[in-house]
């Protein structure tokens, strides 16, 4: 069936039923009634005091609630603080009613004691009784989907680690935290050592496999949750290791050198195994002035664990 054809008896419907409702409609309230119970927007008729006097079809949704639990109740008790205050406080001081319109972005509503993120916005209705309007958008689909982009934008997809954008950002929050607390913040950057040979010997895919155990070791190496993991390059890894001096960035370092000589890479690998350079630059009393040389340092470090023979881990004086 054509679109066309569909359309044609939502029009007849429309046409025949609205007429006769507004016809019917005995009052300017009950007219109001009948068109906010057709908005597809949750929408709260409130008086000029803040209570509410009518909430439509799908306010009663939104608010998961009865019209029993919202009417006669004040529109401010729905709000989460600094709204509620705010509107409370709107209401009793009102004089003007046009100085209650007000569209309020991301605030929180309380929905069965869950605070629920909505725009909200005021709307004054000059009728023989005035009132306002609030209506509201639920944001929590729009929230999630921007945590689902704001996760994928700082995950690196092969590994599942922060990606380098995320080590940067982790990066200069933790230093500045640290910094300010005048605590110990230390960078190990980990780099597997002679990849180009294990891809050439036994594929890209197999290379795929072994970066993957390889960050979950460096995963599972973390002393805890306010450390990071991340994929800095494409086989080269790092940790920020918040409120950690050289010594103790060091045993995190050995540590991760044991987990990933355990790593079986397939029988590809044999028992050649894989093994990383690590370089550790330590931030204690203000040495560095910057995350950026403090980085510079770890990179320094493990251009010398290379140099030295690689397999190892070097700790910047
Ligand atoms: N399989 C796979 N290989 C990657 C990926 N990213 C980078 N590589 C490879 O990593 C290798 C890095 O080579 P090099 O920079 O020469 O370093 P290396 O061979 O590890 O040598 P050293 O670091 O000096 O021990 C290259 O062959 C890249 O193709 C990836 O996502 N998957």
């Amino acid at each position: 069936m054509s679109s066309q054809s569909n359309s044609k008896p939502s029009i007849a419907v429309v046409e025949d039923v609205i007429p006769t409702e507004i016809a019917q409609a005995a009052n300017e309230v009950d007219l109001l009634q009948l068109l906010l119970e057709r908005l597809q927007q949750p929408t709260l008729q409130v008086d000029l005091q803040g209570t509410v006097v009518y909430a439509n079809k799908a306010a009663l949704s939104l608010f998961a609630a009865t019209a029993d639990t919202l009417v006669s109740k004040q529109l401010h008790s729905f709000l989460a603080a600094p709204w509620s205050t705010f509107y409370r406080n709107c209401f009793a001081q009102y004089g003007d009613p046009q100085a209650l319109i007000h569209s309020a972005s991301e605030m929180m509503i309380d929905i069965n004691e869950t605070a629920v993120p909505v725009n909200m916005s005021l709307s004054f209705m000059p009728v023989k009784q005035p009132c306002l309007l609030a209506t509201f958008q639920d944001l929590r689909a729009q929230k999630a989907e921007i945590q689902r982009l704001h996760q994928l934008a700082c995950t690196d997809a092969l590994t599942g680690l922060a990606n380098r954008r995320a080590f940067f950002d982790t990066l200069q929050k933790l230093w500045e935290q640290c910094t300010t607390a005048r605590d110990p913040v230390s960078i190990v950057i980990v780099d597997v050592d002679h990849f180009k040979l294990f891809n050439d010997r036994f594929g890209h895919i197999q290379g795929d496999r072994c970066l993957q155990q390889v960050a979950y070791a460096l995963q599972q190496a973390l002393p805890d949750d306010n450390c990071l993991a991340a994929r800095y390059g494409g086989e080269e890894f790092a940790l920020i290791l918040p409120g950690m001096n050289g010594i103790q960035a060091k045993t995190i370092a050995e540590g991760l050198r044991e987990r990933i000589a355990q790593i079986n890479c397939g029988e590809l690998a044999g028992k050649s195994g894989i093994t990383v350079s690590q370089g550790i630059a330590a931030e204690v009393n203000g040495q560095f002035r910057t995350p950026e040389a403090l980085l510079f340092a770890a990179d320094t470090a493990l251009y010398r664990a290379k140099k030295d023979g690689r397999d190892r881990v070097n700790l910047s004086n």
